[in-house]
């Protein structure tokens, strides 16, 4: 079968800034890996590259069967591969229930509506008139996984999805995430939070200087925490 995502040797760039230097990834179908390591090693240029806001030159991206030559965020939202955004980026002008139905616009079939992401989500559907901005963090989080469900994606990218939210939102969102991939939807958590990596994901790829310099197994024990915590350390 074919992986899902696969970046082969990919360099990387913004302007003459040299990020990626060659990064290799793969996440098969219905995994749950971790992508971790310190601030500004490059992982949110992983997910710019694939979406191609950030410049390739030299390497390969496989989505499924495809090799995208220039990627594009609708490419990669066409086959398969969603984001949810660090920040989130709600639309501000937009009730909850319009940014669930913007997810939709890239026409994928698949089990997700706005009432099975309400039957996820209660939350979303008692504010579903309400502008999207004005939700808590962490409501604006399970909104912004919701809209990223509405694609029917095969693989959703989770850029630092519990940045500055408080430990009882992210243990819910951990429980969310973990239903989200019972489902079948591969993740791929790009993480700080390394208590939720151990509950969330089953393997881990650590980054340094823009490329994987360590990976293996994730298992929900103090060692394997252990263990993760020393790739993140400044
Ligand atoms: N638009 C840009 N133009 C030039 N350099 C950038 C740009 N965006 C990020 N960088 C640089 O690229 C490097 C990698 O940044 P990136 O955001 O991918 O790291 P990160 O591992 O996701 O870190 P963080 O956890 O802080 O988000 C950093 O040195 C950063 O300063």
């Amino acid at each position: 079968m074919n992986a899902l995502l696969k970046l082969e040797d990919v360099n990387a760039f913004y302007g003459s800034a040299h990020i990626l230097h060659g990064m290799n990834l793969t996440v098969n179908p219905g995994e749950r890996v971790a992508l971790i390591g310190r601030n500004g090693v490059g992982k949110t240029t992983v997910v710019n590259t694939i979406l191609g806001l950030a410049t390739m030159r030299g390497g390969r991206i496989g989505l499924g069967a495809k090799t995208l030559p220039r990627p594009r965020p609708y490419l990669a939202a066409q086959n398969g591969v969603v984001v949810v955004p660090q920040g989130r980026r709600i639309v501000a002008n937009l009730t909850v229930e319009e940014n669930l139905q913007l997810g939709a616009a890239v026409g994928r079939k698949g089990p997700w509506s706005v009432p099975e992401i309400y039957k996820l989500f209660p939350i979303l559907q008692e504010r579903a008139h309400t502008p999207g901005t004005a939700l808590s963090g962490g409501q604006q989080q399970m909104l912004a996984v919701g809209r990223a469900l509405m694609a029917n994606p095969a693989l959703i990218l989770l850029d630092e999805p519990t940045e500055g939210l408080a430990p009882v939102i992210v243990d819910q969102l951990g429980v969310i995430f973990n239903q989200v991939a019972a489902q079948g939807t591969a993740l791929l958590l790009i993480e700080q939070n390394m208590s939720l990596v151990v509950r969330v994901a089953e393997r881990y790829c650590a980054m340094a200087k823009g490329s994987v310099v360590a990976q293996g197994k994730v298992e929900n024990t103090k060692q394997s925490l252990h263990d993760l915590e020393a790739h993140v350390m400044v």
